[in-house]
């Protein structure tokens, strides 16, 4: 199959509201998660088991329809590129974790804001964790990807950090920069993931959904097909 790559425009959105996104209908389908495999041009690598963040797992798994999509983005990208899953279903516990250590970043990088404005910045880089709420990782329907080079393995220049809470990993950054890799790199991976039914949060240039209440929220469904999944 030929495939052009010519990139277009990332499009400018709104940051979602999570008091709105939580308030969306879920109608579970029941999907089994399932491990991310390693092809050749799909992998995992769970970045945070390697960090030792508490309870991550050394396994990154999606329910069954998000490995197949990752799939056939990967036959969108140009034929040198691969889709390595940084991290994809995610318990409570590891969430929480995640909520204390980028919060902690946070308030070292910006010790100059108020702890509103710190909290305000935490929830645009990790998603609220509670008993009634379903964060979207814990639903099998989110993953944080990135691109790879299938000959020597190195993962692309993003233009961040994966998880850096900066302005620089808002999806859009560098779309005023074309001079820089990471302006077609990112159109790169976000039309891929775009063109098989994902949908892309504002401010993380690596975090996808398909399904949950978040993906519900940016492609207009009434309601979400993922809840909070059991572990595998
Ligand atoms: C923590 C980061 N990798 C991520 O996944 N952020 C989103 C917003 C989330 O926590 O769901
Ligand atoms: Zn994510």
């Amino acid at each position: 199959m030929h495939h052009t790559h010519t990139h277009k425009r990332i499009p400018s959105r709104e940051h979602h509201d999570w008091n709105i996104v939580e308030r969306i209908a879920i109608v579970d389908n029941q999907e089994p998660l399932v491990a991310v495999p390693n092809e050749s041009r799909l992998k995992q690598e769970p970045i945070y088991f390697k960090n030792q963040v508490p309870h991550a797992i050394n396994l990154c798994a999606a329910r069954a329809s998000v490995i197949e999509k990752l799939r056939e983005a990967t036959t969108q990208l140009p034929e040198h590129l691969g889709i390595v899953v940084l991290d994809a279903w995610r318990s409570r516990e590891v969430q929480q974790a995640l909520q204390d250590q980028i919060g902690d970043v946070i308030k070292q990088t910006y010790p100059h804001l108020s702890a509103d404005e710190q909290k305000a910045m935490l929830k645009q880089f990790v998603a609220p964790v509670g008993p009634d709420f379903v964060s979207p990782h814990l639903t099998g329907g989110s993953v944080d990807v990135t691109l790879f080079d299938l000959n020597t393995g190195a993962y692309l220049d993003m233009g961040s950090d994966f998880d850096e809470p900066t302005d620089k990993s808002f999806t859009t950054a560098y779309e005023n920069q074309p001079e820089h890799v990471a302006h077609a790199n990112r159109r790169t991976l976000y039309h891929a993931m775009l063109s098989v039914g994902f949908t892309n949060i504002t401010s993380e240039w690596w975090h996808y959904d398909y399904g949950n209440q978040l993906w519900a929220h940016y492609s207009g469904r009434d309601y979400a097909v993922y809840g909070a999944a059991e572990q595998l």
